[in-house]
């Protein structure tokens, strides 16, 4: 009997296709490991645009305390039931996703590709993965949301201390189709970076990722030529940017903006994730930014069960900050997450190869994603629960 293609799982035919285009000697594009993918983009990449985004805060230990936590975490797989209609759908604030996977906010990514958050914008949308687009993006918000048109993208926000701004962001991300707004809660102060202190580097001063600012009413009538005066435009810029005298009540000026959902990113502890529903936030993030901004914390993985065991009849759980893998997809999901978002490997795909180099990598997740949901023994996320881990300590 001949075996259709229908009968082969998505993750399989994927992978079976790289196979056959094997035997033709065509090799994909990029590398497949995210370790690879990494020193590749290191090759590639201007010096110091390479550290601003490979980089993390102070000695880098809380980036590698991501990685070895998910380590502390083991899928135990079961054997024999039907695997053959697997499905890797989610329903996120009412919507239906194909996938479990977002694109997480990256700011200033003209340094990676001259078509920044647009050229990642088409990958997105062409692999239906909802891309979310930061304050401090190289291209404006309605740029990239006429890429999405329909398609769901989000905005998120550096929420500073000029509420004026804060407002007209957002109305701009509403009129331009943004469906949720997330706000950054873990970035009020810059961290120390050490690579970036070494190589004096620091992309806003050279006018990457103001696009929004230099393009807003509210901005434009305080500074007026953002050229005139470098010095003063930055001065707004970080008035604009953050407020490290905020707290939770202050959440409130964001929730009488606006009508959509506000998911609020960087929470790490189960008090956190209360406060920000008692203060009217939907759905929170769990995240330390990748590792880049509190040196020495704990693996972002390692917080996510407990958060989850206090919230999640409550709230709608998303998670990132090393996700590199099927496997650390599974685990999350597993610990009680509704979705994930991956930074840095798409980043780097956009670095190497622009929209296509983007399109790679997270195919290549997704195809990962779906049969390491077979392989487990699972058929849909309803199926990759807590007893499908062994936690190794
Ligand atoms: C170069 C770079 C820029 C980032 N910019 C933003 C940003 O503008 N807003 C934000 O909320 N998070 C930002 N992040 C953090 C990501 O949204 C995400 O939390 C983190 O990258 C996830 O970890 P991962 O890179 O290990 O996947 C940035 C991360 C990187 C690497
Ligand atoms: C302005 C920054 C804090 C942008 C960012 O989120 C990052 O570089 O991690």
């Amino acid at each position: 009997m001949d075996i259709t293609t229908e009968q082969l799982s998505a993750g399989m035919q994927y992978q079976l296709q790289i196979y056959f285009a094997g035997t033709q000697n065509v090799k994909p594009q990029l590398p497949v490991s995210f370790e690879e993918l990494e020193q590749k983009a290191s090759e590639v990449m201007k010096p110091e645009a390479f550290a601003y985004i490979a980089g993390s805060a102070g000695s880098e230990i809380t980036t590698y305390n991501n990685k070895e936590a998910f380590n502390h975490w083991q899928i135990i797989p079961r054997m024999m039931g039907d695997v053959s209609q697997r499905s890797i759908v989610i329903e996120l604030f009412g919507m239906q996703l194909p996938t479990p996977v977002l694109l997480a906010p990256v700011g200033v990514l003209s340094i990676a590709h001259p078509e920044a958050e647009v050229a990642v914008a088409r990958a997105a949308k062409n692999l239906r993965v909802p891309q979310i687009v930061s304050t401090v993006s190289s291209k404006t918000i309605e740029e990239i949301g006429s890429v999405h048109g329909d398609h769901p993208h989000w905005f998120q926000l550096y929420w500073g201390r000029n509420n004026d701004f804060t407002r007209s962001i957002i109305n701009r991300a509403e009129k331009a189709g943004y469906t949720a707004i997330v706000v950054t809660l873990d970035t009020r102060l810059f961290a120390w970076r050490e690579r970036d202190i070494k190589n004096a580097y620091l992309p806003f001063l050279y006018n990457e990722g103001l696009a929004n600012y230099f393009t807003d009413p509210v901005f434009l009538a305080e500074v007026g030529d953002p050229a005139r005066n470098k010095m003063e435009t930055m001065m707004h810029f970080a008035n604009c940017f953050s407020n490290p005298s905020s707290t939770w009540n202050d959440l409130a000026v964001i929730r009488e903006c606006t009508k959509l959902p506000v998911i609020v990113k960087g929470i790490q502890h189960a008090n956190d994730a209360k406060k920000s529903i008692d203060h009217g936030a939907d759905g929170i993030i769990v995240s330390n930014h990748g590792g880049r901004q509190l040196d020495g914390a704990i693996g972002a993985i390692d917080t996510l069960a407990g958060i989850c065991d206090e919230v999640s009849d409550k709230t709608t759980i998303l998670f990132d900050s090393g996700i590199r893998r099927g496997a650390d997809v599974f685990k999350a999901m597993a610990l009680g997450a509704k979705a994930v978002l991956v930074g840095r490997p798409y980043a780097y795909g956009l670095a190497l190869a622009g929209e296509q180099g983007v399109k790679e990598v997270i195919a290549n997740l997704l195809a990962d994603v779906d049969l390491t949901m077979g392989l487990a023994g699972c058929n849909s996320w309803k199926d990759v629960t807590r007893d499908k881990l062994h936690h190794r300590n």
